[in-house]
């Protein structure tokens, strides 16, 4: 059993940011860290101690040196190993992981070591594999292959938790790795935020798999002399950093990727939060509820030597989130793992006669060769292409069924839009009406004075103020130099007239007289006084004919609005039945090409089972070699045996002048 180790560091504060006269600050004496006023007083409740604690002044390689470099020897004796940068963004998880030119990180300065280290140890031969994968939003993306995403993980009894599909590289020199990494970094997903110029916007887990056998054991032919063989795997992760999206200010894409970096660190959190609880009151630990806890299963509470950097931005403004980071580094500390060596069982011993790496190298060749020869490369990529279309196809898909949804709604408000429209012509037809039929009252009437509707009045009925007598030749025949005009002529062409059908069109047929209107008994109002009325009608002519005028041309251009209302709504409705056409075929397309991957896949499948045969038919072979080898020994050693002993018998004989024969 033992504890995972962790760490403190903070990064060197950024030159605008610090004001030593107000700012709190945090102290470091060894390996303790506490919050201070500005003068100095200690805020109590805000101290923390852990294994080592790095201010601003220390390098990465001063920082690799007691925190990691142990590990990396455990790992080269077949010891599984993790070290993780953890903290909010732009405290300095990435440059502690990679470094700089100047000052290379702890990933750089671990590969340095493990090729140093397995230089020097002459007694074993060493097989090293390096992979390279980022999550991204919640996928897992090779960053050794560009293309290879979405990759699942799986779990063996050989292999534990891996992840499937993943390019794993057989590497010789720490440049070679360098090399790969670098490729690696260009393949990963940066982004800008109002933090950090360059935030990582995924979690990266570099991985070494350590394979290691004595030197003595593979030269000799003898197989109890074999000893066993270490398989380590050692991973160095740089964690995208938890953010506030307030301060990072992410929108879109930055937004999406901050939601899930946020949520799989706090699934983090919880994992270690459960493990640092007793074992009692432990429960189940939910490594399962993201891709990062489950790959790092292993390092967290099982067999690996884990280290943690957390890494602190000092300033002010991010005190709370550097609390934070130093509670979950408290609790970290908590944890403890069982660690022990990985030796691969005697059962792959026996069939050790021969130098067993290398005869894994030749296998792996072997084996790639096999794959080459049977097109298995060629069906990956089309495969991958299959999955990277069918990928494509369904975003197409989200983004068609998308418009297709606003176009939905654009129609539906363009609906509610002409309906209000005719709604408001209906309403204006039913003004211009009532207002046509104040100034059209019955021309027979017009001789009526208002001393005569006086009688009305007395029954507290309305009469309009506005109402004016009209002469008898107010509403006429149309002239017939108006009947060939395309559109109805303007008001004011009547002068104090109106023509008849213009008249009938805007009413609709319908002539409403003024009286109906009067008698309307809902309006209560008084009656105007009789005395004070004057003689002579407020509305005159001039005044009506220039309201319908407005009102026609009003009218005019409603419906105008509502003609090009309704192109429109037919253009988004043909528009509408394309996007569905569309969306049709690329589903019948995706349909189409889920079936020929599937059948790709059960392909492969059959040229895996094809492959593991013969390996099964190879394993056989060997043992048959072995079997042979034995007896062939055993053979030997009884002819060896013979031979003495005869060469004994005869050399008998002569002694006692026997004669012998053969
Ligand atoms: N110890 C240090 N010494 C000098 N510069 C540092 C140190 N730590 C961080 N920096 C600088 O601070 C900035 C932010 O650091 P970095 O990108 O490593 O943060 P991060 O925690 O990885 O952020 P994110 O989570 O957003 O990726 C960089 O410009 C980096 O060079």
């Amino acid at each position: 059993m033992e504890k995972i180790s962790v760490a403190v560091r903070f990064r060197p504060p950024t030159p605008t940011a610090v004001d030593p006269s107000s700012d709190r600050i945090w102290k470091v004496e060894d390996n303790r860290i506490s919050l201070h006023w500005p003068l100095g007083t200690p805020i109590s409740g805000v101290s923390f101690a852990f294994d080592y604690v790095f201010d601003q002044s220390y390098s990465n390689t001063m920082v690799y040196d007691p925190l990691i470099k142990s590990i990396i020897r455990a790992a080269i004796n077949g010891f599984n190993g993790t070290a993780f940068a953890y903290g909010q963004t732009s405290s300095g998880k990435t440059f502690t992981m990679n470094g700089s030119e100047e000052d290379p990180g702890i990933i750089p300065l671990a590969v340095k070591d493990v090729f140093s280290t397995i230089e020097m140890t002459t007694d074993r031969e060493f097989l090293i594999r390096v992979s390279y994968m980022e999550i991204y939003n919640e996928e897992i993306n090779d960053l050794l292959t560009l293309g290879n995403q979405k990759l699942p993980i799986h779990e063996s009894l050989e292999r534990g938790i891996y992840v499937a599909g993943l390019r794993e590289e057989i590497v010789n020199s720490s440049e070679q790795v360098i090399e790969l990494l670098k490729l690696g970094e260009e393949n990963r997903h940066f982004g800008e935020t109002n933090m950090n110029a360059r935030s990582s916007r995924s979690h990266t887990i570099f991985r070494m798999v350590i394979e290691s056998s004595a030197r003595d054991s593979m030269e000799s032919e003898d197989v109890s002399n074999a000893e066993a063989i270490r398989v380590s795997v050692l991973n160095l992760v740089d964690l995208a950093g938890s953010e506030r999206i307030a301060k990072t200010g992410a929108g879109g894409a930055r937004l999406k990727e901050g939601k899930h970096i946020n949520k799989s660190l706090m699934i983090l959190g919880n994992v270690i939060n459960k493990l640092s609880e007793s074992g009692k009151q432990r429960g189940h630990i939910p490594y399962r509820d993201s891709k990062l806890t489950r790959i790092l299963q292993p390092a967290l509470g099982g067999n690996s030597k884990t280290s943690i950097i957390c890494t602190v931005a000092p300033e002010e403004v991010h005190i709370e989130e550097s609390r934070g980071t130093l509670q979950f580094a408290s609790r970290a500390k908590r944890i403890t793992n069982c660690v022990q060596v990985n030796e691969v069982g005697p059962s792959v011993l026996i069939l050790t006669d021969a130098a067993l790496l290398k005869r894994q190298k030749q296998e792996i060749e072997e084996l790639r060769e096999k794959l080459q020869g049977s097109h298995s490369e060629v069906l990956e990529q089309v495969i991958l292409k299959q999955r990277n279309d069918m990928h494509k196809s369904e975003l197409e898909r989200e983004k068609l069924a998308m418009e297709l949804e606003e176009e939905r709604k654009r129609r539906a408000a363009l609906e509610l839009c002409i309906k209000d429209q005719q709604k408001k012509l209906e309403d204006l037809s039913s003004l211009c009406t009532s207002d046509y039929a104040s100034v059209s009252i019955q021309p027979k009437k017009s001789s009526r004075t208002m001393l005569d509707d006086a009688s009305v009045s007395k029954h507290n009925v309305l009469r309009t103020p506005n109402f004016k007598a009209v002469g008898d030749d107010f509403v006429m025949k149309r002239p017939s130099c108006f009947m060939e005009l395309d559109s109805s002529p303007t008001l004011e062409a009547f002068g104090n007239t109106a023509d008849e059908d213009l008249w009938m069109q805007l009413n609709k047929g319908c002539i409403t007289d003024l009286d109906m209107l009067q008698l309307t008994p809902d309006i209560k109002c008084q009656p105007l006084p009789l005395f004070d009325m004057p003689h002579e009608p407020v509305l005159n002519e001039d005044a009506g004919s220039k309201r319908c005028h407005s009102l026609a041309t009003e009218c005019d251009f409603i419906r105008q609005q509502l003609e090009a209302l309704r192109e429109k709504y037919n253009i988004m409705e043909t528009e509408c039945t394309l996007l569905n056409e569309e969306n049709f075929s690329l589903f019948g397309a995706l349909s189409l090409s889920k079936q020929e991957n599937e059948q790709i896949r059960a392909e492969k499948e059959e040229l895996l089972d094809k492959l593991n045969e013969e390996k099964q038919k190879l394993k056989e072979l060997k043992k048959d070699i072995q079997r042979f080898s034995l007896e062939f020994v055993k053979k030997t050693g009884l002819q060896v045996a013979l031979h003495t002993k005869l060469k004994e018998v005869s050399e008998k004989m002569k002694a006692l002048k026997v004669p012998c024969d053969g």
